[in-house]
């Protein structure tokens, strides 16, 4: 057996996929633990005295991360106050099981868990969407729900960050699928080790440089609770094509990870391109590039039976609205105000989509 490479005098059990260094349990842990605390150090990613909510799904990556950020804020003093947040899609046979884990791990870190179901926020569970749109382009439901439903519980508790579980394979995987689709938006800031959520509350990534390999491993050795189903309905097939390509040539040379990551962070979209303007939903008021965000289309499309209404082009949903309105107009359907089927401006369907007032006040701590 091979003595480990960090000349501790123990054997050595494992290779590390990142470097092919050959290290004993204790040399890899440590490794990878001071990884992490560079990556936090380096990038400043939190202040002290502040409270971070940790996107806990009970995945390896989250639960890796809230263990490492745990060690990590005793052993160096931190003074972070760390909280796990969950969102419920409402996917039966996956998230109810996951959610057990992420219990688990709220007991196991000493953790406070705040769990957020898309049922009590959009009125709707993945379920019931998959009912209605199908297997194929769930994902653009399921994404675009969970990324505005993790903003909305961070506000919710009011805490200074949100750090999620995106590791370095994430990362590159979402590089090569900007430069396929030459979305030069989201290639210029899916890099970005911190962003910003549009709620002034920033989003951190500890895990960026993590490949995931050495992730399954590390909470392989260090014997932690992970939940570790593929989600029952269909995977995002594009980010498929990526991951498959990034996982070949991963074979062929670990370092295209980084690389990639490297390419991505250096890359720099020229003056001239066009870009899209921020601005805030005239609905909800969340941070959008549209004058309606993408998650109201959504489920303005769900609430009045058109569940593909967003599901492609902007200019397509303009389309779509447009042809409603004038459909709608032509036959006599809109009957103003108490029309909950018409799409038409200036009716009821038009107001702002409020998310459960309700709900969010009692969920309010
Ligand atoms: N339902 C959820 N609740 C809270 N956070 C989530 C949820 N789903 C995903 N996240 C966050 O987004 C990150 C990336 O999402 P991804 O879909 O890759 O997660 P996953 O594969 O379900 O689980 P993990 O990444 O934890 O292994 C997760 O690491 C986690 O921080």
């Amino acid at each position: 057996m091979p003595s480990c490479s960090a000349k501790c005098g123990r054997n050595a059990i494992l290779k590390r996929p990142k470097t092919s260094d050959v290290l004993c349990k204790e040399c890899f842990f440590e490794a990878f633990e001071n990884e992490v605390h560079f990556t936090i150090t380096r990038a400043k990613l939190f202040t002290p005295n502040t409270t971070v909510a940790i996107a806990a799904s009970g995945g390896k990556d989250s639960t890796v991360l809230a263990y490492v950020l745990k060690l990590l804020n005793e052993k160096y003093d931190y003074r972070l106050k760390l909280l796990l947040l969950s969102i419920d899609e409402g996917i039966t046979g996956y998230r109810d099981d996951s959610l057990d884990t992420v219990k688990q791990n709220r007991d196991d870190y000493e953790m406070s868990l705040k769990i957020l179901s898309y049922k009590d926020l959009y009125g709707w569970t993945m379920d019931e969407i998959v009912a209605e749109i199908g297997r194929k382009n769930n994902c653009t439901f399921c994404g675009v729900f969970r990324r505005q439903a993790l903003d909305r519980g961070a506000n919710l508790l009011k805490v200074d960050y949100l750090a999620t579980g995106h590791n370095a394979d994430d990362i590159a995987e979402t590089v090569l699928m900007n430069i396929l689709r030459g979305d030069l938006a989201r290639l210029s800031r899916c890099t970005s080790i911190i962003t910003d959520s549009g709620d002034g509350i920033p989003r951190v990534k500890p895990l960026k440089y993590c490949y995931e390999k050495e992730i399954v491993m590390y909470a392989y050795f260090r014997k932690l609770v992970y939940f570790s189903t593929e989600c029952v309905f269909a995977p995002n097939a594009y980010r498929g094509h990526a991951r498959v390509l990034l996982k070949d040539l991963e074979k062929i040379d670990p370092t295209v990870i980084m690389n990639i990551i490297h390419s991505g962070e250096t890359m720099k979209v020229s003056e001239t391109s066009k870009m899209p303007k921020l601005t805030n939903c005239t609905r909800c008021g969340y941070v959008s590039s549209q004058e309606i965000c993408k998650a109201c289309v959504l489920l303005e499309g769900l609430n009045k039976g058109l569940p593909r209404l967003g599901i492609g082009k902007s200019s397509k949903v303009k389309r779509l609205l447009k042809e409603n309105e004038e459909k709608n107009k032509s036959s006599g359907i809109c009957r103003g105000e108490e029309d909950k089927t018409c799409l038409c401006s200036g009716t009821d369907s038009m107001k702002p989509v409020k998310i459960n007032e309700l709900v969010l006040k009692e969920l309010r701590i």
